[in-house]
Protein backbone atom coordinates (compact mmCIF):
# COMPACT_ATOMS: atom_id res chain seq x y z
CA UNK A 1 0.00 0.00 0.00
CA UNK A 2 2.53 2.52 0.96
CA UNK A 3 4.60 1.54 -2.36
CA UNK A 4 2.02 2.24 -4.07
CA UNK A 5 1.35 5.53 -2.36
CA UNK A 6 4.84 6.64 -2.22
CA UNK A 7 6.81 4.87 -4.85
CA UNK A 8 9.59 7.39 -4.60
CA UNK A 9 10.29 6.74 -0.85
CA UNK A 10 11.38 3.15 -1.81
CA UNK A 11 13.10 3.81 -5.26
CA UNK A 12 15.47 6.70 -3.78
CA UNK A 13 16.93 4.63 -1.59
CA UNK A 14 18.37 2.87 -4.56
CA UNK A 15 22.32 2.79 -4.46
CA UNK A 16 24.38 5.69 -6.13
CA UNK A 17 25.66 4.27 -9.48
CA UNK A 18 29.25 4.80 -7.83
CA UNK A 19 28.32 1.98 -5.47
CA UNK A 20 26.79 -0.33 -8.34
CA UNK A 21 30.57 0.11 -10.02
CA UNK A 22 32.74 -0.37 -6.60
CA UNK A 23 30.84 -3.08 -5.62
CA UNK A 24 30.73 -4.68 -9.36
CA UNK A 25 27.04 -5.28 -9.65
CA UNK A 26 25.00 -5.58 -12.75
CA UNK A 27 23.24 -2.44 -13.51
CA UNK A 28 19.51 -2.58 -12.92
CA UNK A 29 17.72 -2.17 -15.89
CA UNK A 30 16.13 0.94 -15.43
CA UNK A 31 19.35 2.34 -16.61
CA UNK A 32 19.34 0.63 -20.01
CA UNK A 33 17.34 1.97 -23.05
CA UNK A 34 15.59 -0.67 -24.70
CA UNK A 35 17.01 0.03 -28.10
CA UNK A 36 20.25 1.11 -27.48
CA UNK A 37 21.88 4.49 -27.60
CA UNK A 38 22.64 5.62 -31.18
CA UNK A 39 25.81 7.46 -31.52
CA UNK A 40 27.52 7.11 -28.41
CA UNK A 41 31.15 5.87 -29.97
CA UNK A 42 33.55 8.84 -29.90
CA UNK A 43 34.30 8.60 -33.08
CA UNK A 44 30.66 8.01 -34.98
CA UNK A 45 29.24 11.75 -34.67
CA UNK A 46 30.58 15.13 -35.88
CA UNK A 47 32.41 17.48 -33.20
CA UNK A 48 30.43 20.91 -32.54
CA UNK A 49 32.29 23.63 -34.16
CA UNK A 50 31.50 26.11 -30.88
CA UNK A 51 31.76 29.72 -30.98
CA UNK A 52 33.83 31.07 -28.64
CA UNK A 53 33.36 34.94 -27.12
CA UNK A 54 35.18 36.89 -25.05
CA UNK A 55 33.51 38.05 -22.22
CA UNK A 56 36.57 41.31 -21.90
CA UNK A 57 35.59 42.43 -25.31
CA UNK A 58 31.28 42.32 -24.20
CA UNK A 59 31.86 45.17 -21.90
CA UNK A 60 34.59 47.36 -23.75
CA UNK A 61 32.90 50.03 -25.56
CA UNK A 62 35.47 49.66 -28.72
CA UNK A 63 35.19 46.17 -29.28
CA UNK A 64 31.38 45.57 -27.54
CA UNK A 65 29.71 45.89 -30.46
CA UNK A 66 31.22 43.36 -32.68
CA UNK A 67 31.64 40.61 -30.10
CA UNK A 68 27.82 41.16 -28.95
CA UNK A 69 26.76 40.21 -33.13
CA UNK A 70 28.99 37.60 -32.95
CA UNK A 71 27.45 36.50 -29.25
CA UNK A 72 23.90 37.11 -31.20
CA UNK A 73 24.93 34.48 -33.66
CA UNK A 74 26.34 31.73 -31.75
CA UNK A 75 22.91 32.00 -29.54
CA UNK A 76 21.16 31.86 -32.89
CA UNK A 77 22.99 29.07 -34.72
CA UNK A 78 23.54 26.53 -31.94
CA UNK A 79 22.32 28.20 -28.43
CA UNK A 80 25.63 27.63 -26.53
CA UNK A 81 29.37 28.50 -26.72
CA UNK A 82 32.82 29.01 -25.14
CA UNK A 83 33.83 32.12 -23.34
CA UNK A 84 36.58 33.38 -22.55
CA UNK A 85 38.66 36.08 -20.77
CA UNK A 86 36.01 36.01 -18.19
CA UNK A 87 38.07 36.79 -15.32
CA UNK A 88 38.56 33.35 -13.42
CA UNK A 89 41.66 32.33 -13.53
CA UNK A 90 42.64 28.52 -14.75
CA UNK A 91 43.87 28.06 -11.40
CA UNK A 92 41.17 28.53 -9.89
CA UNK A 93 39.00 26.88 -12.32
CA UNK A 94 41.14 23.73 -11.72
CA UNK A 95 40.68 24.07 -7.72
CA UNK A 96 36.82 23.68 -8.67
CA UNK A 97 37.63 20.51 -10.68
CA UNK A 98 39.66 19.48 -8.18
CA UNK A 99 37.37 19.91 -4.92
CA UNK A 100 34.79 18.47 -7.11
CA UNK A 101 36.61 15.09 -7.74
CA UNK A 102 37.84 15.04 -3.94
CA UNK A 103 34.40 15.21 -2.65
CA UNK A 104 33.37 12.21 -5.16
CA UNK A 105 36.30 10.57 -3.94
CA UNK A 106 35.48 10.53 -0.34
CA UNK A 107 33.82 7.29 1.22
CA UNK A 108 30.53 6.67 0.87
CA UNK A 109 29.81 7.01 4.00
CA UNK A 110 31.27 11.25 4.39
CA UNK A 111 29.37 11.73 0.98
CA UNK A 112 25.79 10.54 2.31
CA UNK A 113 26.19 12.90 5.26
CA UNK A 114 25.18 15.52 2.27
CA UNK A 115 22.53 13.12 0.90
CA UNK A 116 19.30 14.22 -0.11
CA UNK A 117 16.06 13.83 1.35
CA UNK A 118 13.44 11.56 -0.70
CA UNK A 119 11.71 14.14 -1.43
CA UNK A 120 14.08 17.31 -2.57
CA UNK A 121 16.42 17.74 -5.47
CA UNK A 122 19.05 19.23 -3.05
CA UNK A 123 21.70 17.35 -1.47
CA UNK A 124 24.01 14.15 -2.38
CA UNK A 125 22.24 11.38 -4.73
CA UNK A 126 21.05 9.60 -7.85
CA UNK A 127 18.13 10.44 -9.93
CA UNK A 128 14.70 10.92 -7.79
CA UNK A 129 12.62 8.24 -9.41
CA UNK A 130 9.32 9.28 -10.24
CA UNK A 131 7.60 6.32 -12.27
CA UNK A 132 8.36 2.85 -12.65
CA UNK A 133 9.19 3.04 -16.34
CA UNK A 134 11.31 6.31 -15.78
CA UNK A 135 15.20 5.42 -17.09
CA UNK A 136 18.04 6.67 -14.93
CA UNK A 137 20.54 8.44 -15.84
CA UNK A 138 24.38 7.12 -15.26
CA UNK A 139 25.34 9.87 -12.97
CA UNK A 140 25.78 10.65 -9.20
CA UNK A 141 25.22 14.63 -8.11
CA UNK A 142 25.45 16.70 -5.19
CA UNK A 143 23.10 19.75 -6.12
CA UNK A 144 23.10 23.18 -4.08
CA UNK A 145 21.10 26.22 -3.95
CA UNK A 146 23.76 29.09 -3.53
CA UNK A 147 21.84 31.79 -4.22
CA UNK A 148 19.98 33.51 -2.62
CA UNK A 149 22.20 33.44 0.53
CA UNK A 150 19.66 32.92 2.87
CA UNK A 151 18.59 30.10 1.28
CA UNK A 152 21.26 27.88 1.28
CA UNK A 153 20.88 24.71 3.47
CA UNK A 154 24.50 23.99 4.77
CA UNK A 155 23.11 21.07 5.99
CA UNK A 156 23.49 19.55 2.40
CA UNK A 157 27.06 21.28 1.74
CA UNK A 158 30.36 19.09 2.44
CA UNK A 159 32.29 19.71 5.04
CA UNK A 160 35.03 17.54 3.12
CA UNK A 161 37.21 18.40 1.34
CA UNK A 162 37.76 21.55 3.92
CA UNK A 163 37.99 24.24 0.76
CA UNK A 164 35.05 23.08 -0.72
CA UNK A 165 32.26 25.73 0.82
CA UNK A 166 34.40 28.50 0.94
CA UNK A 167 35.39 27.83 -3.34
CA UNK A 168 31.92 27.32 -4.18
CA UNK A 169 31.13 30.80 -3.16
CA UNK A 170 33.97 32.58 -4.21
CA UNK A 171 33.26 30.70 -7.74
CA UNK A 172 29.47 31.74 -8.24
CA UNK A 173 30.36 35.15 -7.00
CA UNK A 174 32.63 35.40 -9.55
CA UNK A 175 30.12 33.63 -11.76
CA UNK A 176 27.09 36.46 -11.14
CA UNK A 177 29.70 39.41 -12.51
CA UNK A 178 29.69 36.98 -16.00
CA UNK A 179 25.62 36.75 -16.08
CA UNK A 180 25.35 39.77 -15.87
CA UNK A 181 27.49 40.78 -18.57
CA UNK A 182 25.91 37.93 -20.72
CA UNK A 183 22.60 38.92 -19.90
CA UNK A 184 23.05 42.53 -20.90
CA UNK A 185 24.76 41.69 -24.24
CA UNK A 186 21.86 39.16 -24.80
CA UNK A 187 19.65 41.83 -24.68
CA UNK A 188 21.62 44.43 -26.70
CA UNK A 189 22.20 41.04 -29.18
CA UNK A 190 18.10 41.61 -29.90
CA UNK A 191 18.35 45.56 -29.95
CA UNK A 192 16.13 45.59 -26.97
CA UNK A 193 17.21 47.61 -23.90
CA UNK A 194 20.24 46.56 -22.22
CA UNK A 195 18.94 45.33 -18.41
CA UNK A 196 15.06 44.32 -19.95
CA UNK A 197 16.35 40.74 -19.25
CA UNK A 198 18.78 41.37 -16.28
CA UNK A 199 15.78 42.98 -14.55
CA UNK A 200 12.98 39.93 -14.73
CA UNK A 201 16.07 38.21 -13.73
CA UNK A 202 16.01 40.29 -10.41
CA UNK A 203 18.24 40.54 -7.38
CA UNK A 204 17.11 37.23 -5.76
CA UNK A 205 17.82 35.15 -8.89
CA UNK A 206 18.74 31.56 -8.48
CA UNK A 207 21.30 29.66 -8.61
CA UNK A 208 22.09 26.22 -8.13
CA UNK A 209 24.93 24.33 -8.44
CA UNK A 210 25.04 20.43 -9.80
CA UNK A 211 28.19 18.96 -9.04
CA UNK A 212 27.57 16.07 -11.94
CA UNK A 213 29.97 12.53 -11.63
CA UNK A 214 29.88 10.17 -14.58
CA UNK A 215 31.37 6.96 -13.24
CA UNK A 216 32.59 4.74 -16.26
CA UNK A 217 29.71 2.41 -17.42
CA UNK A 218 29.92 -1.10 -18.04
CA UNK A 219 27.27 -0.44 -20.79
CA UNK A 220 27.72 2.89 -22.91
CA UNK A 221 25.64 1.28 -25.57
CA UNK A 222 22.58 1.38 -23.65
CA UNK A 223 22.67 3.88 -21.32
CA UNK A 224 23.01 7.83 -20.89
CA UNK A 225 25.17 9.62 -18.01
CA UNK A 226 22.32 12.72 -19.04
CA UNK A 227 19.32 11.99 -20.69
CA UNK A 228 18.12 14.59 -23.74
CA UNK A 229 17.12 17.91 -21.79
CA UNK A 230 17.12 21.45 -22.33
CA UNK A 231 17.83 23.46 -18.89
CA UNK A 232 15.26 25.54 -17.23
CA UNK A 233 17.53 28.23 -16.49
CA UNK A 234 18.02 31.71 -18.35
CA UNK A 235 21.23 30.33 -18.59
CA UNK A 236 23.50 27.82 -17.82
CA UNK A 237 27.34 27.86 -16.76
CA UNK A 238 29.19 24.66 -17.26
CA UNK A 239 33.01 23.62 -16.20
CA UNK A 240 34.06 20.59 -18.01
CA UNK A 241 35.92 17.81 -17.36
CA UNK A 242 39.20 18.71 -18.77
CA UNK A 243 40.00 15.16 -19.85
CA UNK A 244 36.82 13.23 -20.88
CA UNK A 245 34.28 14.32 -23.22
CA UNK A 246 30.67 13.80 -22.97
CA UNK A 247 28.45 16.10 -23.42
CA UNK A 248 26.52 16.38 -27.01
CA UNK A 249 24.26 18.92 -28.36
CA UNK A 250 21.54 18.29 -30.42
CA UNK A 251 21.52 20.89 -33.87
CA UNK A 252 19.25 20.04 -37.11
CA UNK A 253 18.14 16.78 -35.54
CA UNK A 254 22.07 15.66 -35.40
CA UNK A 255 23.75 15.04 -32.33
CA UNK A 256 27.15 16.81 -32.35
CA UNK A 257 30.15 16.31 -29.34
CA UNK A 258 31.40 19.20 -27.79
CA UNK A 259 35.09 19.30 -27.78
CA UNK A 260 36.96 19.85 -24.76
CA UNK A 261 40.13 21.12 -26.19
CA UNK A 262 39.72 24.85 -24.04
CA UNK A 263 39.97 23.62 -20.77
CA UNK A 264 39.92 27.01 -18.94
CA UNK A 265 36.66 28.09 -21.00
CA UNK A 266 33.05 28.09 -19.32
CA UNK A 267 30.32 26.51 -21.92
CA UNK A 268 27.50 29.05 -21.70
CA UNK A 269 24.04 27.53 -22.72
CA UNK A 270 20.65 29.55 -22.91
CA UNK A 271 18.36 28.20 -21.03
CA UNK A 272 14.31 27.72 -21.22
CA UNK A 273 13.86 31.16 -19.25
CA UNK A 274 15.81 32.82 -21.69
CA UNK A 275 14.13 31.32 -24.57
CA UNK A 276 10.57 32.63 -22.99
CA UNK A 277 11.77 36.38 -22.47
CA UNK A 278 13.32 36.83 -26.03
CA UNK A 279 9.68 35.43 -27.50
CA UNK A 280 11.67 32.58 -28.91
CA UNK A 281 14.64 34.50 -30.31
CA UNK A 282 17.12 32.17 -28.31
CA UNK A 283 16.61 28.84 -28.35
CA UNK A 284 17.09 26.57 -25.32
CA UNK A 285 19.41 23.56 -27.17
CA UNK A 286 18.45 20.30 -26.11
CA UNK A 287 21.73 18.06 -25.23
CA UNK A 288 22.85 15.12 -23.23
CA UNK A 289 25.59 13.67 -21.62
CA UNK A 290 26.98 9.66 -23.08
CA UNK A 291 29.09 7.82 -21.04
CA UNK A 292 32.03 5.65 -21.70
CA UNK A 293 33.09 2.20 -20.03
CA UNK A 294 36.62 3.37 -18.96
CA UNK A 295 36.93 6.68 -17.49
CA UNK A 296 35.12 8.65 -14.93
CA UNK A 297 34.18 12.19 -15.89
CA UNK A 298 32.88 15.20 -13.69
CA UNK A 299 31.11 18.32 -14.31
CA UNK A 300 29.75 21.32 -12.82
CA UNK A 301 26.49 23.06 -14.19
CA UNK A 302 25.35 26.33 -12.31
CA UNK A 303 21.88 27.12 -13.55
CA UNK A 304 21.42 30.84 -12.91
CA UNK A 305 17.82 31.49 -13.21
CA UNK A 306 15.37 33.77 -12.35
CA UNK A 307 13.77 35.08 -9.14
CA UNK A 308 11.24 32.45 -8.84
CA UNK A 309 8.82 35.44 -7.69
CA UNK A 310 9.01 37.30 -10.59
CA UNK A 311 6.81 36.61 -13.61
CA UNK A 312 8.90 35.60 -16.50
CA UNK A 313 7.44 36.23 -19.70
CA UNK A 314 8.64 37.82 -23.64
CA UNK A 315 9.55 40.92 -23.01
CA UNK A 316 7.63 43.71 -24.84
CA UNK A 317 10.48 44.54 -27.33
CA UNK A 318 10.68 41.07 -28.45
CA UNK A 319 6.81 40.92 -29.20
CA UNK A 320 5.82 43.18 -32.22
CA UNK A 321 2.94 42.74 -34.87
CA UNK A 322 4.71 40.37 -37.46
CA UNK A 323 5.98 38.70 -34.06
CA UNK A 324 3.11 37.77 -32.18
CA UNK A 325 3.91 36.92 -28.27
CA UNK A 326 4.79 33.08 -28.26
CA UNK A 327 4.98 31.69 -24.72
CA UNK A 328 2.85 32.29 -21.55
CA UNK A 329 3.62 34.16 -18.51
CA UNK A 330 5.45 31.81 -16.20
CA UNK A 331 6.39 31.75 -12.20
CA UNK A 332 9.28 29.70 -10.80
CA UNK A 333 9.72 27.57 -14.13
CA UNK A 334 12.24 25.47 -12.32
CA UNK A 335 9.86 23.82 -9.92
CA UNK A 336 7.61 22.98 -13.14
CA UNK A 337 10.45 22.58 -14.89
CA UNK A 338 11.53 19.26 -12.81
CA UNK A 339 8.75 16.80 -13.05
CA UNK A 340 9.23 17.30 -16.82
CA UNK A 341 12.42 16.82 -16.95
CA UNK A 342 12.73 13.22 -14.88
CA UNK A 343 9.59 11.77 -17.29
CA UNK A 344 11.73 13.17 -20.47
CA UNK A 345 9.46 15.88 -21.38
CA UNK A 346 10.12 19.31 -22.22
CA UNK A 347 8.71 22.11 -19.95
CA UNK A 348 9.13 24.67 -22.50
CA UNK A 349 6.26 22.67 -24.90
CA UNK A 350 3.71 23.21 -21.60
CA UNK A 351 4.21 27.48 -21.83
CA UNK A 352 3.81 27.82 -25.48
CA UNK A 353 1.10 30.12 -26.47
O1 LIG B 1 28.08 17.28 -17.88
C1 LIG B 1 27.98 18.24 -18.65
O2 LIG B 1 28.91 18.60 -19.36
C2 LIG B 1 26.67 18.99 -18.77
C3 LIG B 1 25.76 18.80 -17.61
C4 LIG B 1 24.35 19.28 -17.87
O3 LIG B 1 23.89 19.41 -18.96
C5 LIG B 1 23.48 19.56 -16.70
O4 LIG B 1 23.91 19.31 -15.55
O5 LIG B 1 22.34 20.02 -16.94
FE1 LIG C 1 21.96 20.53 -18.90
Amino acid sequence: MADNLFPTKIESKSKSVQELVMNNEEPPGNYFYEGGVNGVLESSLPVLEMPVIDISRLTSPSTSREEVEKLHSALISCGCFMSINHGITGVFLDQVRSVTAQFFALPMEEKLKCSRAVDSREGYGNDMILSEDQILDWTDRLYLIVSPEDQRQFKFWPEKPESFREILHEYTTKLKVIVEVVLKAMARSLNLEDNCFLDKYGERALMQARFNFFPPCPRPDRSLGLKPHADGSAITIVLQDKEVEGLQFLKDDQWFRVPIQLPHALLINVGDQSEVMSNGFFKSPVHRVVTNSERERTSVAVFCSPDPDNDIEPVDGAVSETRPRLYKKVQDYGSKYFQYYQKGKRPIEAVKI
